[in-house]
Protein backbone atom coordinates (compact mmCIF):
# COMPACT_ATOMS: atom_id res chain seq x y z
CA UNK A 1 0.00 0.00 0.00
CA UNK A 2 1.10 3.13 -1.01
CA UNK A 3 1.52 6.04 1.77
CA UNK A 4 -0.69 7.93 0.14
CA UNK A 5 -3.32 5.11 0.38
CA UNK A 6 -2.61 5.07 4.21
CA UNK A 7 -3.62 8.15 4.85
CA UNK A 8 -6.78 7.40 3.29
CA UNK A 9 -7.25 4.86 5.06
CA UNK A 10 -6.39 6.46 8.61
CA UNK A 11 -8.36 9.23 7.73
CA UNK A 12 -11.48 7.16 6.25
CA UNK A 13 -11.40 5.34 9.42
CA UNK A 14 -11.51 9.15 11.91
CA UNK A 15 -14.76 9.72 9.55
CA UNK A 16 -16.74 6.38 11.99
CA UNK A 17 -16.12 8.93 14.98
CA UNK A 18 -17.85 12.06 13.07
CA UNK A 19 -21.97 11.94 13.77
CA UNK A 20 -24.24 14.22 12.45
CA UNK A 21 -24.33 17.83 13.74
CA UNK A 22 -20.66 17.77 15.44
CA UNK A 23 -19.08 20.42 15.47
CA UNK A 24 -15.45 19.34 14.11
CA UNK A 25 -12.09 20.92 14.13
CA UNK A 26 -10.16 20.18 10.83
CA UNK A 27 -6.46 19.69 11.33
CA UNK A 28 -3.19 20.65 8.64
CA UNK A 29 -1.28 18.88 6.45
CA UNK A 30 -1.47 16.27 4.02
CA UNK A 31 -3.13 12.98 6.20
CA UNK A 32 -5.82 15.97 7.48
CA UNK A 33 -6.17 16.88 3.74
CA UNK A 34 -7.35 13.18 3.14
CA UNK A 35 -9.96 13.52 6.18
CA UNK A 36 -11.13 16.99 4.48
CA UNK A 37 -11.84 15.17 1.27
CA UNK A 38 -13.44 12.57 2.97
CA UNK A 39 -15.64 14.60 5.16
CA UNK A 40 -16.09 16.70 2.09
CA UNK A 41 -17.79 13.71 0.17
CA UNK A 42 -20.52 12.72 3.16
CA UNK A 43 -21.48 16.68 3.53
CA UNK A 44 -22.20 16.61 -0.45
CA UNK A 45 -24.46 13.30 0.26
CA UNK A 46 -26.54 15.58 3.06
CA UNK A 47 -24.52 14.91 6.04
CA UNK A 48 -24.49 18.26 8.46
CA UNK A 49 -21.29 19.41 10.15
CA UNK A 50 -20.12 22.57 11.28
CA UNK A 51 -16.22 23.01 10.86
CA UNK A 52 -13.30 25.21 12.34
CA UNK A 53 -10.02 25.06 10.27
CA UNK A 54 -6.91 24.99 11.87
CA UNK A 55 -5.24 26.93 8.68
CA UNK A 56 -5.86 29.40 5.78
CA UNK A 57 -5.27 26.30 3.39
CA UNK A 58 -7.40 23.51 5.09
CA UNK A 59 -10.38 26.11 5.52
CA UNK A 60 -9.77 27.53 1.40
CA UNK A 61 -9.86 23.21 1.23
CA UNK A 62 -13.09 23.09 3.06
CA UNK A 63 -15.01 25.63 1.55
CA UNK A 64 -14.21 24.85 -1.89
CA UNK A 65 -15.87 20.99 -0.42
CA UNK A 66 -18.63 22.70 0.62
CA UNK A 67 -18.21 22.25 3.99
CA UNK A 68 -20.14 24.52 6.62
CA UNK A 69 -17.21 26.62 8.06
CA UNK A 70 -17.21 28.59 11.30
CA UNK A 71 -15.26 29.72 13.95
CA UNK A 72 -13.50 29.62 17.80
CA UNK A 73 -15.19 32.92 18.30
CA UNK A 74 -19.07 31.73 17.09
CA UNK A 75 -17.93 28.33 18.51
CA UNK A 76 -15.74 28.16 20.80
CA UNK A 77 -16.66 24.75 21.95
CA UNK A 78 -15.85 21.70 19.40
CA UNK A 79 -16.48 18.39 19.85
CA UNK A 80 -13.88 17.18 18.08
CA UNK A 81 -10.85 17.81 15.85
CA UNK A 82 -9.07 15.36 13.06
CA UNK A 83 -5.53 16.12 12.70
CA UNK A 84 -1.91 14.66 11.46
CA UNK A 85 1.08 14.69 13.13
CA UNK A 86 5.06 14.58 12.64
CA UNK A 87 5.40 11.73 15.61
CA UNK A 88 3.35 10.05 17.89
CA UNK A 89 4.74 8.00 20.88
CA UNK A 90 3.23 5.16 22.80
CA UNK A 91 2.00 7.63 25.02
CA UNK A 92 -0.54 9.93 22.80
CA UNK A 93 2.21 12.83 22.64
CA UNK A 94 3.03 14.17 19.83
CA UNK A 95 5.36 16.51 17.83
CA UNK A 96 2.99 18.90 15.51
CA UNK A 97 4.13 21.95 13.16
CA UNK A 98 5.42 20.17 10.09
CA UNK A 99 3.00 22.30 8.23
CA UNK A 100 3.53 25.93 10.46
CA UNK A 101 0.12 25.32 11.50
CA UNK A 102 1.27 24.44 15.46
CA UNK A 103 -0.32 27.52 17.19
CA UNK A 104 -3.87 27.21 15.84
CA UNK A 105 -3.87 23.39 15.57
CA UNK A 106 -3.03 23.51 19.44
CA UNK A 107 -5.31 26.03 20.19
CA UNK A 108 -8.27 24.19 18.36
CA UNK A 109 -7.65 20.61 19.40
CA UNK A 110 -7.27 22.44 23.16
CA UNK A 111 -11.19 23.81 22.55
CA UNK A 112 -12.28 20.16 21.77
CA UNK A 113 -14.20 17.60 23.44
CA UNK A 114 -11.54 14.97 21.87
CA UNK A 115 -8.60 14.96 19.61
CA UNK A 116 -8.23 12.24 16.92
CA UNK A 117 -4.72 11.56 15.33
CA UNK A 118 -4.31 9.84 11.55
CA UNK A 119 -1.10 8.47 10.54
CA UNK A 120 0.54 6.63 8.40
CA UNK A 121 2.94 4.20 10.81
CA UNK A 122 5.94 6.48 9.62
CA UNK A 123 5.21 8.78 12.56
CA UNK A 124 4.79 6.17 15.18
CA UNK A 125 7.72 6.56 17.14
CA UNK A 126 9.60 4.99 20.34
CA UNK A 127 11.03 8.44 21.63
CA UNK A 128 10.56 12.39 20.05
CA UNK A 129 12.79 13.81 18.53
CA UNK A 130 14.03 12.24 15.57
CA UNK A 131 11.42 15.21 13.64
CA UNK A 132 12.83 18.52 14.72
CA UNK A 133 10.77 20.33 17.19
CA UNK A 134 8.72 23.34 15.37
CA UNK A 135 8.40 26.48 17.30
CA UNK A 136 6.26 29.43 16.42
CA UNK A 137 8.20 32.58 17.54
CA UNK A 138 7.50 36.29 17.26
CA UNK A 139 9.76 38.30 15.07
CA UNK A 140 10.46 40.79 17.28
CA UNK A 141 13.78 40.06 19.27
CA UNK A 142 14.24 37.02 17.16
CA UNK A 143 18.35 37.17 18.16
CA UNK A 144 17.12 37.18 21.84
CA UNK A 145 15.01 34.05 21.71
CA UNK A 146 17.07 32.10 20.05
CA UNK A 147 19.71 32.50 23.01
CA UNK A 148 17.34 31.76 25.38
CA UNK A 149 16.29 28.79 23.72
CA UNK A 150 19.83 27.56 23.16
CA UNK A 151 20.43 28.01 26.78
CA UNK A 152 17.50 26.07 28.01
CA UNK A 153 18.91 23.28 30.43
CA UNK A 154 18.60 20.33 27.99
CA UNK A 155 20.93 17.68 26.58
CA UNK A 156 21.20 19.20 23.28
CA UNK A 157 21.69 22.90 22.77
CA UNK A 158 19.86 24.40 19.90
CA UNK A 159 18.85 27.66 18.85
CA UNK A 160 16.47 26.42 16.19
CA UNK A 161 16.82 27.37 12.01
CA UNK A 162 14.22 30.19 11.06
CA UNK A 163 11.88 27.78 8.45
CA UNK A 164 12.23 29.59 4.89
CA UNK A 165 9.31 29.61 2.88
CA UNK A 166 11.38 27.81 0.10
CA UNK A 167 14.89 27.38 -0.07
CA UNK A 168 15.81 29.20 -3.18
CA UNK A 169 13.92 32.57 -2.13
CA UNK A 170 15.60 33.59 1.07
CA UNK A 171 12.31 34.25 2.86
CA UNK A 172 11.36 33.32 6.09
CA UNK A 173 8.39 31.02 6.26
CA UNK A 174 5.50 33.42 7.73
CA UNK A 175 2.67 31.21 9.83
CA UNK A 176 -1.16 32.17 9.25
CA UNK A 177 -0.74 34.43 12.43
CA UNK A 178 2.36 36.36 11.00
CA UNK A 179 5.20 34.40 13.25
CA UNK A 180 7.99 32.54 12.19
CA UNK A 181 9.01 29.12 12.65
CA UNK A 182 12.10 27.84 14.16
CA UNK A 183 13.06 24.23 13.54
CA UNK A 184 14.99 22.64 16.60
CA UNK A 185 16.75 19.85 16.57
CA UNK A 186 16.99 18.88 19.76
CA UNK A 187 17.93 15.47 19.16
CA UNK A 188 15.46 12.17 21.68
CA UNK A 189 13.20 13.87 23.82
CA UNK A 190 13.05 11.37 26.91
CA UNK A 191 11.05 14.25 28.65
CA UNK A 192 8.88 16.01 26.98
CA UNK A 193 6.77 17.35 29.39
CA UNK A 194 10.21 19.10 30.81
CA UNK A 195 10.98 20.31 27.48
CA UNK A 196 7.66 21.89 26.90
CA UNK A 197 7.60 23.72 30.19
CA UNK A 198 11.44 25.05 30.01
CA UNK A 199 10.07 27.00 26.74
CA UNK A 200 6.92 28.12 28.01
CA UNK A 201 8.92 30.04 30.06
CA UNK A 202 10.35 31.61 27.12
CA UNK A 203 8.46 34.70 26.18
CA UNK A 204 8.98 34.88 22.76
CA UNK A 205 7.84 31.57 22.13
CA UNK A 206 4.20 31.50 21.16
CA UNK A 207 3.72 28.01 21.07
CA UNK A 208 5.38 25.22 20.99
CA UNK A 209 5.12 21.51 18.95
CA UNK A 210 4.59 18.98 21.76
CA UNK A 211 1.57 18.36 22.32
CA UNK A 212 1.11 16.08 25.59
CA UNK A 213 -2.30 15.33 27.01
CA UNK A 214 -4.16 16.79 24.07
CA UNK A 215 -4.98 13.82 22.04
CA UNK A 216 -7.34 11.56 22.64
CA UNK A 217 -6.81 8.44 20.07
CA UNK A 218 -4.68 8.04 17.08
CA UNK A 219 -5.50 5.78 14.08
CA UNK A 220 -2.07 5.03 12.84
CA UNK A 221 -2.12 2.94 9.05
CA UNK A 222 0.44 0.27 8.40
CA UNK A 223 0.60 -1.54 5.31
CA UNK A 224 -0.59 -4.84 7.45
CA UNK A 225 -3.51 -2.82 8.72
CA UNK A 226 -4.75 -0.08 11.41
CA UNK A 227 -3.68 0.24 14.58
CA UNK A 228 -5.84 2.31 17.19
CA UNK A 229 -3.93 4.26 20.55
CA UNK A 230 -5.97 5.10 23.12
CA UNK A 231 -9.53 6.10 24.71
CA UNK A 232 -12.07 2.58 23.11
CA UNK A 233 -14.53 3.90 20.42
CA UNK A 234 -17.36 3.26 22.75
CA UNK A 235 -16.30 5.83 25.27
CA UNK A 236 -14.73 8.26 22.94
CA UNK A 237 -15.34 11.19 22.65
O1 LIG B 1 1.32 19.47 12.26
C1 LIG B 1 1.04 19.54 11.09
C2 LIG B 1 0.94 20.82 10.37
O2 LIG B 1 1.37 21.89 11.15
C3 LIG B 1 0.73 18.29 10.33
O3 LIG B 1 -0.37 17.67 10.88
C4 LIG B 1 1.93 17.41 10.36
O4 LIG B 1 3.04 18.13 9.83
C5 LIG B 1 1.73 16.13 9.56
O5 LIG B 1 1.61 16.45 8.22
P1 LIG B 1 1.44 15.33 7.11
O6 LIG B 1 0.12 14.67 7.36
O7 LIG B 1 1.48 16.08 5.80
O8 LIG B 1 2.59 14.38 7.25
Amino acid sequence: MSQDALKVAAAEQALEYIEEGMRVGLGTGSTAAKFVEALGRKVAQGFKVTCVATSEVTQAQALALGIQMSTLDDQPYLDITVDGADEIDGALRLIKGGGGALLREKIVATASGGMIVIADASKQVETLGAFPLPLEVVPFGLAATRNMISALAIDVGCEGDIRMRTLSDGAPFRTDSGNLILDCHFGRIPAPEELDEALKLVPGVVENGLFIGIADLAIIAGSDGLTVIGAEESDFP
